[in-house]
């Protein structure tokens, strides 16, 4: 491809001459180390370093031009001043892979939490009904069919552009963070649905306030196709606001919740059975799911009226929805040859720790035995509310390590000890060792106690622990063997 065109919609601060823009370019980088001969090599300044500090490394290996955001002269190859390294990394991505997303259904899910769940609640609608889903997230990419390990829940532009000219999919549905967002990571990106599940008091300490953290998903919607829908959890106060921000803009917006003026509507909702009975179109009827929890009852929804937009039959869809049987990590449940039973879940937000435990009551839980921790270096504002929630729900609870980062333990324990005595009650200990913790709290478990393991989910440990496992499921697997 030419320069000329990998640049085109770019906004340019300077100019290349017109030789420069005939030059054939074999890829884009924007890390120095994965730059090849013939690239263009895009200088980032990022959180952690400064992409123009390696723009001499990028030379060396054979970059023909370099992009980047700084007034810089003298170099020894072509060099283009942009407004935003990242967003016109996104254009350029786009335009060298050819706008694939236009050729999909381009399905985007944001919101604090649900997106996981949905995204996978709604690939298997769609692939139980004739399509092919790829779906990009915080577990894997699967793409084509093959899974691959994603290195965060939103790739960067240039990742995310290369896995959609890969796909042969007919429907992309992603998960959209807004740590994505706020980076450009969806530059060059339209969609043609775009979800919002809902919004809570998270990553507080990268947007500064919940109007930021709004904001910041907001620019997802903005990204709508012209003829594109947005589809809305109502029910959340942030999505009230999304709706109306919306309407006023003259977008088309398909609402989900439990006032009348959702166009998927919930009437009744049975939290022990996970029946639901909903209003579509004047029409009531009855939906099953297998999932537990109100959580869940929006998932469903989110996944089941956008299915509905893509245009399968009710009656199919009604058919797929008992099938879908969850997610790895969310509300995964184990009954124990002692009568207790064991939930490994990934809430890590005072309103996911709250509909987890209410979920777990409402299941008939005896006594709710939690573990829990809080993740070094991730907004700490949410902590006091999230062992708030668990000394008021549960009999018992055990603070424990969550992945430290760069956090070292004894500062994590120091702030578990802290928060203990301010925030907790007599209810409450504290047990560094992860594993230990749950060691603990199944052999205290009795008949028709629940063991409610939350934060880590599907994840592997990030540091080892006295016992030798790597993840929650592994250590509850060894407790159980070790009986
Ligand atoms: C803090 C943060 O969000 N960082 C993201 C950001 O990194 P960055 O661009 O600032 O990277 P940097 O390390 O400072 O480097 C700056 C530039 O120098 C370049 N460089 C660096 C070294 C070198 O030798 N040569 C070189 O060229 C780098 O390639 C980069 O272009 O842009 C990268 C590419 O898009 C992201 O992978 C990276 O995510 C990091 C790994 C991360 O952990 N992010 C988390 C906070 C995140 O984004 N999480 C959300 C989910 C949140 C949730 O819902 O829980 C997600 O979408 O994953
Ligand atoms: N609709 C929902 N509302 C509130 N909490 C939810 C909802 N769906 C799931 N949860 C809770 O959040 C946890 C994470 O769910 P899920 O992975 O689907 O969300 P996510 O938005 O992808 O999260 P993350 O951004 O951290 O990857 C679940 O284990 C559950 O406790």
């Amino acid at each position: 491809m030419k320069i000329r065109q990998l640049l085109q919609e770019i906004d340019l601060i300077n100019r290349l001459n017109s030789r420069t823009l005939e030059l054939d370019i074999q890829g884009i980088a924007d890390n120095s180390r994965d730059v090849e001969a013939g690239f263009v090599f895009v200088a980032i300044a990022g959180f952690k370093s400064d992409g123009h500090q390696y723009i001499e490394q990028a030379i060396e290996k054979g970059t023909l031009v370099v992009v980047g955001e700084q007034e810089i002269t003298g170099l020894s190859i072509p060099y283009l001043q942009v407004e935003n390294s990242r967003k016109a990394l996104g254009i350029m991505a786009r335009n060298f892979y050819g706008h694939p997303s236009k050729e999909k259904v381009m399905i985007g899910i944001t919101g604090t939490n649900g997106k996981t769940t949905t995204s996978y609640m709604l690939q298997h609608f769609l692939e139980n009904n004739g399509m092919t889903c790829a779906v990009i997230g915080t577990i894997q990419n699967v793409i084509n069919g093959q899974k691959t390990k994603s290195a965060n829940t939103t790739p960067s532009s240039l990742a995310l552009h290369k896995l959609l000219s890969l796909s042969r999919d007919e429907v992309i549905i992603m998960e959209v963070s807004s740590h994505g967002l706020a980076q450009h990571r969806l530059a060059g990106i339209t969609f043609d649905y775009s979800l919002f599940t809902n919004l809570h008091p998270e990553h507080l300490d990268y947007h500064g306030s919940m109007a930021e953290y709004f904001q910041t998903k907001l620019l997802m919607f903005h990204q709508l196709k012209a003829n594109g829908t947005a589809v809305v959890n109502a029910d959340n106060v942030w999505g009230r606001k999304l709706t109306e921000t919306l309407q006023r803009e003259g977008k088309s917006v398909y609402a989900i919740g439990r006032s009348s003026d959702c166009d998927l509507r919930v009437v009744y909702f049975t939290p022990t059975t996970s029946t639901m009975l909903v209003e579509e179109r004047n029409e009531t009827y009855q939906m099953d799911s297998a999932m537990n929890g109100m959580h869940n009852m929006y998932n469903t929804l989110m996944a089941y009226g956008t299915s509905r937009l893509l245009g399968i039959p009710k009656e199919k869809l009604l058919d797929s929805v008992p099938h879908f049987k969850g997610v790895e990590g969310r509300f995964e449940v184990s009954k124990l040859t002692n009568g207790s039973t064991v939930v490994v879940d990934y809430a890590h937000t005072p309103d996911a720790v709250s509909y987890c435990l209410e979920t777990v009551k409402l299941q008939g839980a005896k006594r709710i035995i939690h573990v829990f921790g809080f993740r070094g270096d991730r907004d700490p504002s949410k902590r006091s509310a999230m062992l708030s929630i668990s000394a008021e729900w549960s009999d018992r609870y055990i603070l424990t390590l969550d992945d430290l980062n760069t956090v070292s333990q004894i500062e994590m324990v120091d702030d578990l000890k802290r928060l203990n005595e301010t925030y907790g009650n007599e209810k409450g200990s504290i047990i560094p060792d992860r594993t230990v913790a749950i060691q603990k709290a199944i052999n205290e478990s009795k008949t028709g106690d629940w063991v409610v393991i939350t934060g880590k989910g599907h994840e592997n440990y990030q540091q080892s622990y006295q016992l030798p496992t790597i993840s929650d499921r592994e250590t509850i697997e060894f407790v159980i063997e070790s009986e």
